[in-house]
């Protein structure tokens, strides 16, 4: 307090954080703190005047008494010191913006989960609020990013074809993936060394993903065992586990059965578009002292003349002999369902379902693989052009830029059993389990409205319509349709494995 009995500018700025909110609106002072969660247009928009001037934004769409109505005196802090005004704090209080992520986080504290209304909102936070050495790591993709780039922008090459006037007041999303029952449709895409995102890693991820009825997918190159990561959920709660082949093939052999011991592991996700990890520039150029560990094969980040890319420095166990010939090989080491993760052609997706594998994720590792290769809902339109018998006798899984509720109908018009999400989970993990089942809660909300708005009440029984969808945008990257017959192909290319 002045002599006055005002309150200095210097003390309201003091609180200028959501766990610690005053605000000034029209000369007083307020503390809204506690107010802040309850306000019916969301606290970020008072946490954006945290420590600062808003009466112009209250004035706008509030009665001039409400809020002296609305609080208790202990949060009525008392008169604002007028004299105590400065240029910078007149500056401060201009709103120059609209609220989102970047704003809040002037602040500097991480947006709190309530502010993240979006999956893009979790990459952002997490690209100004995690280590910058996660940030690399997670968001890098391969050379010039043509892959990533096209994984984002094909969805949007999408269009629905909404009907209306269908009574959609109640609306079914569940699904069942590979003999997992779902909420909907989406699995937590395999990720390597969770941990680097935040301390609780693959533990949020399964937690997370178990709370919002969503499966995750776990990696070989997790930070914690297959083991530890199987307690962040219920017994019996479903999970799936991701497969890089190691060069010691005993190795592999040994790690499968120790997954016999676990019912609740529904599939084997083989990953097969890395037969070597790429060059991701972001993550090859930033180098750091701390190392890293991958839990299940001991794998330990480094520097070397290329760089310090997190992923090649652990990844270089990957067998990159592996091919079609070793299905076999697989089924004798696991009676779990084999999917084939990385699938880039309609050749290669028929080849999976003749070689008896019970599914296939249609992926460019997130455009981490080859730089060039298609957009992956390219892929999936490709594989119903030339191939559509696979989503009948097969599971067909695509991940790579799913970011809205609307891509996972898409999707699933399209044929897809589901769909698979990355980065933004990972970069949720700074949240801890809290933030994963934030993320997929959004992604929920964000498919429910697209169904209802596109006039569809069970997402199930518009599995590959295509009537719900324009794709005629999308049509004109396909390669051309194969000039040779099936039949023939097979019969050489088998002759041969
Ligand atoms: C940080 C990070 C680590 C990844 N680690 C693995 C991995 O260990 N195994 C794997 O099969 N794919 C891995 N991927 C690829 C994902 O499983 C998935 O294919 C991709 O992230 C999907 O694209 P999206 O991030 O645009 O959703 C990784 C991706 C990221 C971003």
């Amino acid at each position: 307090m002045t002599s006055t009995g005002r309150i200095p500018v210097s003390v309201v700025i003091q609180h200028s954080s959501p766990s610690d909110c005053w605000i000034v609106v029209n000369g007083k002072v307020y503390d809204l703190t506690k107010f802040a969660p309850n306000h019916p247009g969301g606290a970020h928009i008072i946490h954006k005047w945290a420590g600062r001037d808003g009466s112009s934004a209250y004035n706008d769409f509030h009665a001039a008494d409400l809020i002296e109505n609305e609080l208790s005196t202990e949060e009525k802090k008392g008169a604002l010191d007028e004299s105590t005004i400065d240029d910078a704090w007149r500056e401060s209080s201009q709103d120059k913006s609209s609220p989102s992520p970047q704003n809040i986080s002037n602040m500097n504290e991480k947006p709190p989960l309530s502010t993240l209304i979006n999956l893009h909102d979790f990459e952002e936070a997490f690209g100004r609020f995690g280590s910058q050495k996660a940030w690399a790591y997670t968001w890098a993709a391969s050379n010039d990013l043509i892959s990533l780039n096209l994984n984002k922008s094909w969805w949007s090459k999408i269009l629905f074809r909404p009907r209306i006037m269908r009574d959609v007041s109640a609306i079914n999303t569940k699904a069942t993936m590979l003999g997992a029952e779902v909420s909907m449709p989406v699995f937590i895409c395999p990720m390597g060394i969770a941990k680097t995102a935040g301390p609780e890693g693959e533990m949020a991820l399964g937690s997370g993903a178990a709370n919002a009825g969503i499966v995750h997918c776990m990696s070989t190159t997790a930070s914690f065992s297959a083991e530890e990561i199987l307690t962040s959920v219920p017994p019996t709660y479903p999970y799936f586990f991701q497969l890089y082949v190691d060069r010691t093939r005993s190795k592999t052999e040994a790690l499968l059965s120790r997954l016999e011991a676990f019912a609740n592991i529904k599939a084997i996700f083989v990953t097969v578009d890395l037969a070597v990890v790429s060059k991701r520039e972001a993550d090859e150029r930033l180098v750091v002292s701390e190392q890293v560990y991958t839990s299940s094969d001991g794998q330990v980040s480094g520097a070397d003349k290329k760089g310090a890319g997190l992923a090649r420095t652990t990844g270089n166990f990957i067998d990159w002999k592996l091919s079609w010939s070793d299905i076999p090989w697989l089924r004798r080491h696991t009676t779990k369902p084999l999917v084939i993760k990385g699938v880039q052609s309609a050749v290669d997706a028929k080849l999976a379902l003749e070689l008896g594998c019970a599914g296939i994720v249609v992926s460019n590792h997130g455009g981490r693989a080859l730089d060039g290769a298609p957009g992956t809902v390219g892929i999936l339109l490709e594989l119903r052009r030339d191939c559509p018998e696979v989503f009948d006798r097969m599971e067909v899984f695509v991940d790579g830029g799913v970011r809205r509720g609307s891509d996972i109908l898409q999707a699933v018009c399209l044929g897809a059993r589901g769909v698979g999400v990355g980065r933004p989970f990972q970069c949720s993990v700074m949240y801890g389990k809290e933030g994963v089942e934030h993320a997929a809660l959004l992604l929920q909300d964000e498919l429910e409205t697209a169904m209802r708005l596109c006039g569809v009440t069970d997402l199930g029984k518009v599995r590959g319509d295509l009537s719900y969808l324009n794709t005629v945008e999308l049509e004109r990257f396909l390669p051309p349709r194969p000039s040779w017959s099936w039949k023939s192909w097979f019969g050489a290319r088998q002759s041969k494995l």
